[in-house]
């Protein structure tokens, strides 16, 4: 049987990071075979990309299509054949994050990114995607102290709130696909939720 492919998404610091091995990890207990992965990244090419995305400026519009040639290479050699054997695999971020940041936060058109978005994967949607949604104050007060910040994490804090309310508004248009995590909570709480959500499609 096909794997499922499940995304975290959400602003800088919202939490993903700190459950997805633990998700993973419970994912295994119930006998799944599972990889975890990210984006932009998740491959030797991918990664080298992320490198340059993370830190070198460039015009918005090469910002979207490096970001959507990371992801091209993520699935051909990563998420495809994952699915395609029976794993399960978990991504920290996909493409609701460049909908969210190029396009919410740096006002690139939502019709551009569709049709990259359509040329890329289609045909590939995330079973399911967990939005970790919190006040930008707290996830920043978050990773305030423990890192030193790349080019997105230093943009100002109207560019953050623009990319939370769009990812905010596509949960709204998604179907139910997209499922609103409340991440101001504490790990514990949090983890309640997930499993909750999990559920829905390990049935
Ligand atoms: N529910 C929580 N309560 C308090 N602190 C938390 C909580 N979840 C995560 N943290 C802490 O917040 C910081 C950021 O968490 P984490 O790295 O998981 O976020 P992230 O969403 O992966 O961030 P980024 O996208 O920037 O990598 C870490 O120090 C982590 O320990
Ligand atoms: C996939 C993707 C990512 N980004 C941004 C979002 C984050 O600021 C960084 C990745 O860092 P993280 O600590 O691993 O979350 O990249 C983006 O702008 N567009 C994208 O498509």
């Amino acid at each position: 049987m096909r794997g499922k492919f499940i995304t975290f998404e959400g602003i800088d610091g919202a939490g993903k990071s700190t459950h997805i091995q633990w998700l993973a990890d419970q994912l295994t207990a119930r006998g799944k075979t599972v990889v975890t992965t990210r984006e932009p990244g998740g491959t030797p090419l991918g990664e080298k990309l992320r490198a340059l995305l993370l830190a070198e400026p460039m015009h918005l519009e090469t910002e979207a299509l490096l970001m959507f040639a990371a992801r091209r290479e993520h699935l051909a050699e990563v998420i495809e054949p994952a699915l395609a054997a029976g794993t399960w695999v978990i991504s920290d971020r996909f493409t609701d994050a460049t909908v969210a940041y190029q396009g919410g936060g740096r006002g690139l058109s939502l019709d551009k990114l569709k049709v990259l978005e359509d040329w890329v994967h289609g045909h590939l949607q995330p079973d399911l995607t967990l939005l970790f949604d919190l006040p930008l104050a707290v996830a920043q007060a978050r990773i305030g102290k423990e890192r030193i910040l790349d080019r997105f994490e230093q943009e100002e804090a109207d560019f953050h709130e623009r990319v939370r309310q769009c990812y905010l508004q596509r949960a709204g248009q998604s179907n139910g696909r997209i499922r609103v995590v409340q991440a101001d909570r504490t790990v514990d709480e949090i983890k309640k939720s997930i499993e909750e959500l999990i559920s829905i499609i390990c049935l």
